[in-house]
């Protein structure tokens, strides 16, 4: 009789008896299909990741979010930081990076997040705690084999119990049985033709009063403020791979192009929140940024793969001189991420407080 405790006893170099031994193992399960999550279950994460100062630095390398106000303390001093502090960018993944083994590593894709807030600057060496609830599920009606979930998440530090940053995230998630629907259409446009403004005005500066006469000069015009950034970024493997995996996300798509092959991208796709980075990057290279306030509405429309390069959209939305302090207003922006072929692959608004002047 043989053993099956002896290492020898299945020959491994026979290709064809290890694909008969894989066909018959069962594969031990990592992340949730839909049908874990119910309305009102909280989850608490388990990782505990440790914000560093050597992690919130090549965040900000690699996606070009060069703020010295969060490297150098004569800088973050100016901008009324007690202490340097992390880049919100790399927070905000971390804190998302966390939860991905529990609500989204079953695969799936990151469709949206609303409401981000950052509630208060988290220092290096903060140890994160993150807690999860499920808010919504529902069915995909175009696609069976996917349910949708929504959680609201919050990100505190595990020492002081104080909330640093809450959001509410929506992902496909697929099921372990396909649900019965009519398989609707799916990724259906609308039909007409598109309806633009005349002119798009570009701020003259970068600080919030150059927002705010731009703004005031389309209104009087019929004009809308809007401009592309000109930086592009290359998506290599240390932004698709090598950035989730540092903040712990271990969803597939990321870093597994095995898995990924058979996929509708047929290859590992960058992690929202690096797509996303690189365009508010580019955005805030163009401003003169005081504060991290809101985001809201955020959605990834396309996949974002291996050599592509991700470029920046702006929109200005509003200019409120009476939020935030007396050396900065609130000027809210419509941010957009498009490939090289001109396709938008994240939109979102984004609410930061804006420096009047130096
Ligand atoms: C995994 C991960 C992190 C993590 O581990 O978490 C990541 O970082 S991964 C990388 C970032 N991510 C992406 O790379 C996805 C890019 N994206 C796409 O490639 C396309 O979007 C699609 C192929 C997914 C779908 O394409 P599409 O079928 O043409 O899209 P839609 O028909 O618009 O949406 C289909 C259904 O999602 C509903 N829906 C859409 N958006 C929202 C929203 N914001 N809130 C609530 N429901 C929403 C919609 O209501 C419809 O619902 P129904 O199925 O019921 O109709």
């Amino acid at each position: 009789m043989t053993d099956w405790t002896d290492p020898d006893a299945v020959d491994l170099s026979d290709g064809e008896t290890f694909d008969a031994l894989l066909d018959r193992a069962e594969t031990r399960e990592k992340g949730h299909f839909f049908e874990f999550f119910a309305e009102g279950d909280e989850l608490v994460h388990d990782p505990g990741l440790r914000l560093s100062q050597h992690g919130s630095e090549q965040w900000m390398g690699q996606t070009l979010n060069h703020d010295p106000a969060y490297w150098r303390a004569d800088a973050a001093r100016e901008r009324d930081y007690e202490d340097v502090p992390v880049h919100p960018d790399y927070l905000l993944a971390c804190v998302m990076g966390i939860t991905v083994e529990d609500l989204s590593e079953k695969g799936g894709y990151f469709l949206g997040r609303d409401d981000v807030q950052f509630h208060r600057p988290a220092t290096p060496g903060t140890l994160l705690a993150v807690t999860s609830t499920v808010v919504d599920t529902r069915t995909s009606s175009s696609r069976p084999k996917y349910g949708i979930v929504t959680w609201e998440t919050e990100g505190r530090d595990r020492e002081t119990g104080e909330t640093l940053v809450t959001y509410r995230r929506t992902n496909m998630i697929p099921r372990r049985e396909p649900a019965a629907t009519d398989g609707g259409a799916v990724g259906e446009q609308d039909a007409g033709g598109p309806t633009l403004p005349d002119t798009l005005l570009s701020p003259d500066g970068e600080h919030f009063a150059d927002f705010q006469r731009a703004l005031d000069t389309a209104r009087e015009e019929q004009a809308a403020v809007a401009y592309r950034h000109e930086r592009g970024r290359t998506m290599d493997d240390q932004l698709v791979a090598g950035l989730p995996l540092a903040t712990l996300n271990t969803a597939r798509q990321h870093h597994n192009r095995d898995e990924m092959a058979d996929s509708p991208s047929g290859d590992i796709v960058a992690y929202g929140d690096v797509t996303r980075s690189i365009a508010l990057a580019h955005a805030r290279s163009d401003e003169a940024t005081y504060r991290e306030h809101r985001f809201a509405d955020e959605r990834f429309h396309d996949f974002v793969t291996l050599g592509d390069t991700v470029y920046g959209f702006t929109r200005v939305l509003d200019c409120d001189p009476d939020a935030g302090p007396e050396r900065a207003g609130a000027v809210t922006f419509e941010h957009v991420a498009f490939n090289q072929e001109q396709t938008p692959v994240y939109s979102g608004r984004r609410t930061a407080l804006i420096q009047r002047d130096t």
